[in-house]
């Protein structure tokens, strides 16, 4: 599917942008369903985005928040994403929403993510919103290269689930939503910022192995159009 490149002068004017579009598709989404969903990636670029989207004016007690992907870390973590969701997003308007943690304080990470595909499997069928992002080394979600379950991850056949991640470049164990759950929102959106994600952008773009740039499953094989937003 195509993608559409949304670039803007700053990082605050994407995120007021994102922001608006973000909560005009949850609020189509109400208005059509009564309920709407968004899935968000974690990371170091959103935080500016989440502020923005969480004083827009919707109907927040009809949205479930969900995660795109997640460490295998309590919510107390630093580097739990769930944390920086309710730092955040989950403030002031959209204190009303509904947060479905990808985390979940079991024995094993296949067994958190077991519960999590249990917890998330009514939400995001399909998702209205989901923000990915990219890290240098173009993994989207927990679709790492090298990871111990990308294949898997990747597999448009695997079922819509939450599964487990390893991988050298990913620190702790991961559990992230597959490719089949993510790739076909209703807004499907990419959010990298500075000019070195955009360099990684054109390189996937390029021909190459999705396994080498897991980024490139999300940019030749997702059914939505994605909408790239960028930054310097
Ligand atoms: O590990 C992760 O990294 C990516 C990109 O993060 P960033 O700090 O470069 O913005 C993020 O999309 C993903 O959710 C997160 O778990």
């Amino acid at each position: 599917m195509a993608s559409t490149l949304h670039s803007f002068a700053s990082a605050a004017d994407l995120a007021g942008s994102l922001a608006d579009t973000v909560a005009d598709t949850l609020s189509a989404a109400i208005a059509a369903r009564g309920a709407a969903s968004i899935a968000v990636s974690g990371g170091s670029t959103p935080k500016a985005f989440f502020q923005a989207l969480s004083t827009r004016d919707i109907a927040w007690d009809k949205v479930t928040i969900t995660l795109v992907d997640e460490r295998f870390v309590p919510a107390d973590n630093a580097r739990s994403n769930h944390l920086l969701v309710d730092a955040n997003l989950l403030q002031d308007k959209a204190k009303a929403a509904r947060f479905v943690p990808l985390y979940q304080p079991a024995s094993s990470v296949a067994e958190a993510a077991r519960l999590a595909t249990e917890k998330s499997a009514e939400i995001g069928i399909p998702f209205d919103v989901v923000i990915l992002g990219m890290g240098g080394d173009g993994h989207t979600a927990s679709f790492f290269p090298g990871g111990s379950n990308l294949a898997r991850a990747l597999d448009a056949s695997t079922p819509r689930s939450v599964i487990t991640m390893e991988a050298q470049g990913a620190g702790e164990p991961r559990l992230t939503f597959t490719f089949s759950s993510l790739q076909d929102a209703a807004l499907l959106v990419l959010h990298i910022e500075g000019e070195g994600k955009k360099d990684v952008l054109a390189k996937a773009e390029g021909s190459g192995d999705e396994a080498e740039m897991p980024i490139r499953a999300v940019l030749r094989r997702a059914t939505s159009p994605v909408e790239i937003y960028w930054a310097p």
